[in-house]
């Protein structure tokens, strides 16, 4: 049964009410299916695994259920139309591929559900990677897109890949690791312009614990994405661990929206070299006694990005039952 505008707006709401007021998003896909054996040192990273091993992303899903998430993110984040034509598929094989991210998380869903004795709710948010992830230079970490990018580009770049998401029927999209204002204002406005009605998320990376990765203001752009109706959640992903609670503060006082936050490892990328540096200031195992603190601070969607793991999971779903 076809659910109603409303119904689909409020599917954030309703897994918080039904949950006691927090839900676990996944981990990093990308860095997960690397683990698990995948090639990703490409142009295309994760997405090359749509048309290279599928199974694989859906096992990884699956992991991920089982760690004890609520919300899968799909392998989209760096799948494009003209990433793919780039590479020799036709328009309709690319639309194809961006379907089939989200068949496969529904998928995922439908073989945990068949197994799991206690059915719970489930929400697939497509994934909406940054121009500059498909760039791959380095450009989704600085957020400079030279001085020829403007909204309308962006726009135009994003507006089939956002229908052809919205059509395969996720219940949310999740606009991520969103570098600049620029990028924030034209997700808002294509939302409008196409008329879509499935619920959407910010997430914003930062490299400072203040503003976002290109040096606009947290403050600015959060606010720019909570006048969107839209919007169901805000927050932060991508980010190291140490900047989470004060991003958490800085936002409370900008939105009443749930507010979600996703950090990385705490490790950083080596964009020439498409590799994972360490750096100092935690790891991914040292996020647990900090969840806690996130959730009290304002945050109620909590889950992890690159270089975390079903582990992570395992651990932020146990400290949020109050088993930490
Ligand atoms: N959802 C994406 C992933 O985990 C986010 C990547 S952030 C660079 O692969
Ligand atoms: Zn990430």
């Amino acid at each position: 049964m076809d659910r109603t505008a409303e119904e689909k707006s409020n599917v954030v709401e309703e897994l918080l009410r039904e949950n006691g007021g927090w839900a676990v998003i996944d981990g990093g896909l990308a860095t997960e299916l690397e683990s698990n054996g995948a090639d990703i040192r490409d142009a295309l990273w994760s997405s090359k695994c749509l048309f290279t091993c599928p199974e694989l992303i859906r096992k990884v899903h699956l992991d991920y259920l089982e760690a004890g998430a609520s919300i899968l993110i799909t392998a989209s984040y760096q799948a494009t139309i003209q990433g793919f034509l780039s590479r020799g598929f036709s328009q309709e094989d690319s639309e194809a591929l961006l379907r089939k991210s989200v068949e496969l998380a529904v998928e995922a869903r439908d073989l945990y559900l068949k197994k799991c004795p206690q059915k719970r709710q489930i929400l697939i948010a497509a994934s909406v990677g940054s121009y500059g992830a498909y760039l791959a230079d380095g450009s989704e970490y600085s957020g400079d897109y030279g001085e020829y990018v403007t909204l309308e580009t962006l726009k135009e770049f994003h507006r089939r890949r956002l229908q052809v998401l919205v059509e395969a029927g996720p219940d949310l999209i999740a606009f991520e690791t969103i570098p600049n204002k620029i990028e924030t204002q034209a997700y808002v406005e294509l939302l409008e312009e196409c008329n879509i009605d499935t619920p959407a998320w910010f997430a914003f990376s930062s490299k400072d614990g203040v503003n976002i990765v290109s040096g606009d203001s947290l403050v600015e752009c959060g606010s720019i994405a909570d006048s969107c109706h839209n919007c169901v959640a805000i927050g932060i992903n991508c980010t190291p661990p140490r900047f989470i609670h004060d991003l958490i503060i800085s936002m409370t006082k900008i939105t009443k929206k749930p507010i979600l936050i996703y950090p990385n490892s705490g490790e950083s990328y080596d964009p020439e070299k498409k590799e994972w540096v360490k750096s100092a200031g935690g790891s991914a195992e040292d996020f647990a006694p900090f969840v806690n603190i996130w959730h009290e601070a304002g945050a109620s969607l909590i889950g992890g990005c690159c270089r975390t793991s079903p582990d992570t999971v395992r651990a932020i779903s146990r400290a949020l039952k109050g088993g930490a």
